[in-house]
């Protein structure tokens, strides 16, 4: 195993040439959605931190009471005090209004860490050689190897989705070399752990709010023996030995209790399947499934993987031209969507702040779902890096906040709808707390149900469509009642509301005017798509040409996030929520006017903030067609906002920079948000050459792209629907060929500039070869 170090390094793989020290910066993640574990890599006492998704404290049960954020009791007159003294004063303090609508937060809860799995070798010291921990994202699967005492130690560790357990082998190249006792152990003292044929079962509950919990390990060995004594099962002098971990909770996504059946059945149930099946079988189905997903999408930007582990690799980076850091980049790209495979899975929650992992029992802010950026840019590749599947947690988690969300709309409000405001947790948490500066965001309604909108523009899925409708039409009806008119202009605006973060409150902050006027925009088109609701499209519609659509050219020539001129903010400050309208939102486009206030306001606020934030910037200077500064934030997030695991960091580890960043990278290579597919709208220079395969514009089309340093450019399109499709790229302004390559046929159309329109086939290749000039 020892051999293993001088493998030739291939793209898709972390590697470590000593064990982790720290669980944040240097374990590695494994996971498949519901389930994760962090692999240290330990040599004479390895540890594997691990989680189960839905391990929550907080909600229904806990002492104390839940009202899922709720007023505890009715506040006559305490919105219209907010409005007026916001229309009186022009804005009303973060302190004051908190006071007013602002609710202690109550039993809101954290995500829990499961606990750690423990082996402790037998026979080992702690000097070794030879020692090599990897992370193959290729085929999700950890590896441990090194030579101890002249003898070649491999593990290999895997979190299988088919089969529901983590999977776990220890094997050495001598044969009854392989002693370890396997233990778990907790930060919280609320479980037993009973060991009995090479079982360990661990059973508890949560003391905070009584939520059942019960993970079994199945220890089985070739050769030695196997031994249970109290909380721990021993192998001795074995030829090989695997493990499969399976655990489970009492929740479930069913409001307003939360709570299922208890896990025991269940868990028993996937640990005895798979402790019946071989390791090569189990190893198999893993990787089988996980390849169907990951290998949809390679890019190729030049990069030539060095032999260095990748801690040095990052360490190294200057995000220059080199092949190393093109590798880097490649590696960072293709990890943000392992990571996305990894975390959220069809039955788990979606991914949290931190994917599925987190070693704490109180981690930053409770390792929630934010919903004023960060759930959402956990889920901008989805659709586009061609992971369509990993996007249904997502959308389920948003369908279970309708519920509680009703009784919010009625209890704050008054009126019919939905909503969630500027956080939330498992347990429908869609009212407010009072941290002033982060409480108040009704309008996460809106760029929820677009965003589901929008993942049914990529999958073209008529059911998906559906679903979307129905989260936009009751988000719709929301502010349908709760657009006021504003008296400085007549128009209809949202009120009170908080730009993300930042300032005071405010009437049409040019974000939640931007989000609901995108709502009104989606809900208009998925009804006219489904011929579902005329009057009701009619009344959205009308409501849409009233309102203040939230985009004002300010001092400076910079988008206004306010709409009165004279508030100013933080001019770095990390959130840049009037830019919705640029991305993920498509109101405004490169080139125009507001496009170029886009441009003023993103060069203001600098290439710095946190590690989500950088990525945010990777996505909005890709819409706004420069791909040398789109680079250089990632670039700068590389450098500065990425950990040796290369998780994301805000500080501290917070997963949605991962996301943002490989979903930036995408909309680089490929933008369809405006109805027509762009085909490298924003190629940096620093990618000379290279191609992207697999990647999905909406309207369910694949697309392959090359390109060369000379500007030569060679696309394939293959749409699944028939019609008129308009295809923008440098070549139809130069020279170009287009032709059916399933017909075999030159393709004509209408070519407009950069643009060409030609009636499509559904299920047909086009493919376009030229140069861009
Ligand atoms: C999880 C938190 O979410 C929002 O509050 C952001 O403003 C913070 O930067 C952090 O990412």
């Amino acid at each position: 195993p020892a051999a293993d170090a001088q493998q030739a390094p291939d793209g898709n793989t972390l590697w470590y040439d000593e064990p982790a020290t720290d669980w944040e910066s240097r374990a590695l993640p494994v996971g498949n959605g519901a389930l994760g574990a962090m692999v240290f890599g330990g040599v004479t006492s390895e540890q594997l931190q691990f989680n189960e998704k839905s391990l929550w404290t907080g909600g229904p049960g806990s002492a104390g009471g839940y009202n899922f954020g709720n007023w505890t009791s009715p506040r006559p007159g305490a919105l219209d005090e907010v409005i007026n003294t916001i229309n009186q004063n022009g804005q009303a303090d973060p302190n004051w209004v908190a006071g007013k609508l602002g609710q202690p937060k109550t039993n809101f809860g954290a995500y829990q860490t499961f606990g750690d799995l423990r082996l402790d070798m037998a026979g080992q010291s702690t000097s070794y050689s030879g020692y090599r921990r990897e992370l193959n994202i290729g085929d999700a699967t950890a590896k441990v190897a090194y030579t101890n005492n002249g003898v070649g130690y491999d593990r290999e560790y895997f979190v299988s989705h088919p089969d529901q357990v983590m999977v776990g082998r220890l094997g050495a190249n001598q044969p009854g070399k392989v002693s370890f006792t396997l233990r778990y152990t907790s930060p919280r003292s609320d479980f037993t752990a009973t060991a009995s044929g090479g079982r360990l079962t661990i059973r508890g509950k949560l003391a905070n709010n009584g939520m059942v919990f019960e993970a079994q390990i199945q220890v089985r060995a070739d050769g030695g023996t196997v031994t249970s004594s109290g909380s721990a099962v021993t192998v001795s002098g074995a030829n090989s030995a695997t493990f499969v971990l399976g655990a489970g909770t009492d929740y479930a996504d069913t409001y307003p209790n939360y709570r299922g059946t208890d896990p025991a059945g269940r868990v028993k149930s996937v640990v005895d399947a798979a402790a019946a099946k071989s390791f090569t079988t189990l190893r198999a189905a893993h990787v089988a499934d996980h390849k169907a997903l990951f290998d949809r999408v390679k890019l190729n930007i030049g990069q030539v993987m060095p032999n260095k582990p990748t801690d040095d690799l990052r360490a190294a980076y200057t995000g220059g031209s080199s092949p190393d850091d093109r590798a880097l980049e490649a590696l960072y790209y293709q990890y943000g969507r392992y990571l996305l495979i990894a975390s959220s899975r069809t039955g788990s929650l979606p991914a949290n702040l931190q994917g599925v992992w987190n070693n704490s029992t109180s981690p930053p802010w409770s390792a929630d779902y934010h919903t004023n950026i960060n759930v959402q840019m956990n889920y901008w590749l989805a659709g586009q890096a061609n992971l369509a599947e990993t996007a249904e947690p997502f959308v389920r988690f948003v369908e279970a906040l309708k519920a509680p969300g009703q009784v919010t709309a009625n209890s704050m409000f008054g009126t019919g709808g939905w909503l969630v405001h500027n956080e939330t947790n498992p347990f429908g948490y869609t009212g407010v707390h009072n941290w002033a500066t982060a409480f108040w965001f009704p309008e996460a309604n809106g760029w929820l149900a677009s965003q589901v909108y929008d993942l049914a523009t990529f999958s073209n899925d008529p059911a998906l469509l559906n679903r979307a409708y129905s989260l936009l039409k009751g988000a719709s009806e929301f502010w349908l009642a709760n657009l006021r008119t504003d008296p400085r202009d007549g128009k209809l605006v949202a009120t009170p509301t908080y730009s993300p973060e930042h300032g005071p409150f405010t009437a049409g902050d040019s974000m939640a005017q931007q989000i609901v006027w995108g709502l009104f925009t989606d809900t208009i088109a998925a009804s006219t798509a489904l011929g579902a609701d005329t009057t009701f499209r009619n009344q959205v519609r009308d409501k849409l040409n009233a309102m203040d659509p939230g985009l004002r050219i300010g001092s400076g020539g910079r988008l206004q996030e306010w709409k009165s001129d004279a508030i100013t903010g933080e001019p770095q400050h990390r959130h840049v929520s009037h830019l919705y309208a640029l991305h993920p939102g498509h109101q405004i486009s490169a080139g125009t006017a507001f496009g170029d206030a886009a441009k003023a306001t993103l060069t203001d606020r600098g290439d710095g903030g946190t590690g989500w934030s950088k990525a945010w910037k990777i996505n909005f200077w890709a819409r706004l067609l420069d791909g040398d500064h789109a680079h250089k934030m990632l670039s700068e997030q590389l450098k500065s906002s990425t950990l040796a695991n290369l998780f994301d960091t805000h500080p501290p580890f917070q997963i949605d920079g991962n996301f943002g960043g490989t979903a930036g990278v995408t909309e680089m290579l490929l933008q369809s948000q405006n109805g027509e597919i762009h085909i490298l709208p924003a190629k940096p220079g620093a990618w000379p050459s290279g191609s992207v395969t697999g990647l999905k514009a909406r309207g369910n089309v694949a697309v392959d792209v090359s390109w060369t340093s000379a500007g030569g450019v060679d696309f394939t399109i293959k749409p699944t629907t028939s019609g008129n499709l308009t295809v923008r790229s440098g070549v139809f302004a130069g020279r170009y060929t287009l032709t059916n390559t399933t017909t075999g046929q030159p393709v004509g159309g209408t070519v407009t500039g950069d643009r060409m329109t030609f009636a499509a086939t559904a299920g047909h290749t086009y493919r376009a070869v030229g140069t861009t000039w």
